[in-house]
């Protein structure tokens, strides 16, 4: 049912064994028996029913005969999750605290925009021509934003139009905002609602994201942005206790931002409804609408209440947007969506300078450890293949006195919140990560990103890279390169560098030629390349940056 979980049949009266703590819907299988829906923290299952959990991952359940019930069986095979987050800190230094933005910042003025689709909106040039609200100029400003980003003086007249969109703009170049700030002005100018006690809330506004800390981090800009205003965020999101999150909807809920399965579950237990929604977004959409989330998407935009795409509002960020992605997408959007492109689409961001080391697999621990040895205190993001692997290292490396942590898709709630809030704070310094920290994380001062496996699929490594390197800063990305695995990555990183105009190693380039399957390297150097799908046809040139049959982040349970 799950990779690596469910390993019995199952029958009558049989003991299952769940080795992992996850959802495994058990379709067909059992006809003529009921499973316990037994949800994470309220024992609503039938009492004819008997679950049993002894350790924290592992939990048997016994199946017992019900008979003429023929239901889709839905079980959920682990613990009770009772983890409530810290409450959130309500001073105003704390919900404004920000970094400073990098020399490069002015930079983003010299970046090629194109904008798509009929009767894009002129552009604003200043958060003044925003025609913001009073309050949403005071915490603009509280939040330390002068003048706006590129994806920010185009995105913002086009939602605040009314528009659907999807913009590709590069990592770190303020793509949350781009999307917050015009749906909190039109909330405020249409006379929201404010929001009061009730079991049912009808937000207005819902955010996806792929990962529970990212979908976390939006909320807390969202909040940041309504702060003094009667606009309320919520945020929901697996692997905290779900009574809890239940309790905060109801009490009020105007923007609920939310990782698919847990908003999808509340949908589904009657506590948010859809009929007042006017806007849907998906940040991160291309991993949204990749063959891990998709159904899920859909699920979404089908569920009761839910408004046509004619009758809502559809917006779609991401640093990439693969071929393949892009016409899928549009099946989400209105037919007149504009497509915002800020530079080049999956690009890397060019403040990030990239390096590559040739290792062999035996070697990679040493040179990881030489190379932070060097770094010293710089707060540095390690990227590894799998969740095994990322505790194998952070072991490693404490053992070697380098203050570490990790995160990843089999650590508690609690403990990813730990070791991020070690990370961010200097506790710790290095931060060992599967691909769930790849994608949206904003990390003051993460100087340094270290690939000690490299991903798979070329815009997992574009996120990667980009969580260092933000919003006008200078980073600096190291990317261990195995002959013998990483092939097939090769002529990718070589076009990802030429676009960044950054120097192309000869080694590197040479395996990029000498991979199966190389016709020849023809990498521009172009600063710009527009690249809605809309435009080529059948004609397109098949850029190695869209790979249409790339294979999604290896580490498929890390994500929500
Ligand atoms: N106009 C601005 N002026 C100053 N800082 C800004 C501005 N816009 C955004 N920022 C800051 O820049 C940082 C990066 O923004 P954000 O996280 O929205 O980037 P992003 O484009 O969504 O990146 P990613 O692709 O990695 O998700 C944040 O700390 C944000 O507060």
């Amino acid at each position: 049912v799950e990779r690596g979980g469910f390993r019995g049949r199952g029958g009558r009266g049989k003991m299952l064994t769940y080795p992992y703590s996850r959802i495994c819907i058990l379709s067909q299988l059992f006809t003529g028996f009921k499973g316990v829906r037994e949800n994470e923290d309220t024992s609503d299952g039938d009492s004819k029913f008997t679950r049993r959990t002894s350790q924290q991952s592992c939990s048997t359940i016994k199946l017992v005969p019900l008979l003429h019930h023929k239901e889709l069986l839905i079980f959920f095979a682990g613990p009770m999750v009772t983890y409530i987050p810290p409450t959130l800190p309500e001073d105003e230094a704390s919900i404004f605290a920000h970094y400073k933005t990098g020399i490069h910042f002015d930079k983003y003025d010299d970046i090629m925009v194109d904008v798509s689709g009929t009767n894009p909106p002129q552009a604003i040039m200043t958060f003044d021509e925003a025609g913001l609200c009073e309050s949403l100029r005071k915490t603009v400003s509280k939040s330390g934003y002068v003048k706006p980003t590129p994806v920010q003086k185009h995105g913002i007249p086009i939602i605040s139009a009314g528009r659907d969109l999807m913009a590709c703009a590069q990592t770190g170049s303020g793509k949350t905002a781009a999307f917050l700030l015009p749906i909190l002005q039109q909330l405020m100018a249409h006379g929201v609602a404010a929001s009061s006690f009730s079991e049912l809330q009808e937000p207005e506004a819902i955010i996806v994201a792929p990962t529970r800390e990212l979908i976390h981090q939006i909320y807390l800009e969202a909040r940041k942005f309504a702060h003094g205003t009667c606009v309320r965020p919520v945020v929901v999101y697996g692997g905290v206790n779900t009574g809890f999150q239940m309790r905060e909807i109801s009490k009020g809920c105007n923007v609920l931002c939310g990782t698919p399965g847990r908003l999808l579950d509340m949908i589904g237990r009657g506590r948010v409804g859809l009929t007042k929604l006017q806007y849907l977004v998906l940040d991160e959409a291309d991993r949204m609408l990749d063959m891990g989330f998709e159904p899920e998407m859909r699920r979404l935009v089908g569920s009761p209440g839910m408004p046509s795409k004619e009758n809502r509002q559809t917006l779609m960020f991401s640093a990439t947007f693969p071929e393949d992605i892009q016409r899928l997408a549009a099946d989400f959007l209105g037919t007149d969506y504009l497509f915002l492109v800020v530079g080049v689409v999956g690009g890397a961001c060019s403040d990030v300078e990239q390096t590559f080391v040739q290792v062999n697999r035996f070697s990679k621990r040493e040179q990881l450890l030489d190379l932070l040895k060097t770094t010293g205190t710089e707060r540095t993001l390690v990227f590894v293949e799998t969740k095994r692997q990322a505790d194998f290292i952070a072991t490693y490396l404490c053992q070697e006195k380098v203050p570490t942590t990790s995160i990843h898709g089999d650590r508690e709630q609690r403990e990813r919140e730990r070791a991020l809030a070690d990370f961010r704070s200097g506790t710790c310094s290095v931060l060992v990560a599967t691909s769930v920290a790849a994608r949206g994380l904003d990390i003051p001062d993460v100087q340094h990103v270290v690939n000690f496996d490299l991903p798979t699929n070329i815009d997992e490594y574009v996120h990667r890279i980009g969580r260092t390197g933000r919003c006008g800063n200078i980073g600096r990305a190291v990317s261990f390169y195995d002959l013998d695995t990483d092939g097939q990555l090769a002529r990718s990183l070589v076009t990802i560098l030429c676009k960044a105009q950054q120097e192309v190693p000869s080694w590197l380039e040479e395996a990029a030629l000498s991979f199966p399957g190389s016709t020849g390297l023809n990498f521009s150097r172009k600063t710009f390349a527009s690249s809605d799908s809309r435009k080529w046809g059948s004609m397109h040139d098949k850029s190695v940056i869209i790979q249409p049959g790339a294979q999604p982040a290896v580490d498929e349970e890390d994500w929500e």
